[in-house]
């Protein structure tokens, strides 16, 4: 471990979907919300789908440029929305900030210059993905979000009133991450992973069981195609073939 620079001042987030409106999100009509599409997989519109009956979701895709969100705005309320672009921006805006601050110090922790870094993640992109899970029509048996790794590098997810999410440490055990809206999970992802060589471990998740309530969370995930350094090449563990990647 580096020494280990801590910011100045984490980014606070006065944030609640209340405000974000996101319950009206989900009120549009199915008509507007297939409107979200994209030319990459996974990063429009979602709906129920027998893997995930009860889940729901919607994509901005390089969510800090705020002509996006206007884009989103105006497919799902062609005739307008006060307010929607204002806070999605802010929001979009203090969550890359937030990202940015955690990866910085996981890449001073691996020892890599932060020039190396900063050019790195110039190159960055953020999708901001809204999230609602149904409630189960009788018993809650049902999974709402079966356990994976995240493909991209690294995702932040905010959880509203309702929990349920869960993450696999180390040693196999699970926990059970607090539901709030000022509680933000950094996880890794498939992409870290695989370009570090192993040396992060993806953070396996599933959204459990989680009552009779609908559920409300909020993702932002963090996309790059960045090239494996020749450093990790040349370490003790080879580059495995992974997730389509090939030394
Ligand atoms: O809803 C959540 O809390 C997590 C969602 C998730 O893991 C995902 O969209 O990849
Ligand atoms: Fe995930």
């Amino acid at each position: 471990m580096g020494s280990m620079s801590l910011p100045k001042a984490l980014p606070t987030i006065n944030f609640s979907l209340e405000d974000l409106e996101a319950w009206d999100l989900f009120q549009v009509p199915l008509e507007n919300k297939v409107k979200n599409i994209s030319e990459e997989p996974y990063r429009g519109y979602i709906g129920p789908n027998p893997l995930m009956p009860l889940y729901e979701g919607m994509a901005i895709d390089n969510v800090t440029c705020p002509q996006e969100t206007q884009k989103f705005r105006d497919l799902m309320w062609p005739h307008g929305k006060s307010k929607f672009c204002e806070i999605t921006d802010l929001f979009a805006k203090l969550l890359g900030d937030l990202e940015h601050t955690v990866e910085r110090m996981l890449f001073e922790s691996f020892q890599i210059p932060q020039e190396q870094y900063e050019s790195l993640a110039s190159s960055n992109t953020h999708l901001l993905r809204f999230l609602k899970y149904r409630a189960p029509e009788d018993s809650d048996t049902i999974v709402r979000f079966p356990g994976h790794t995240d493909r991209n590098l690294t995702t932040i997810v905010v959880q509203h009133d309702v929990g349920g999410l869960e993450v696999r440490i180390k040693d196999g055990d699970w926990i059970s991450v607090e539901s709030a809206p000022s509680q933000f999970l950094f996880m890794a992802g498939d992409g870290l992973q695989v370009w570090r060589n192993d040396r992060v471990k993806a953070c396996h998740h599933p959204v459990k069981h989680c009552g009779d309530k609908t559920r409300y969370s909020l993702g932002m995930f963090t996309f790059n195609k960045w090239r494996i350094p020749k450093e990790a090449k040349k370490a003790e563990s080879p580059i495995k073939a992974y997730c389509g990647v090939k030394n």
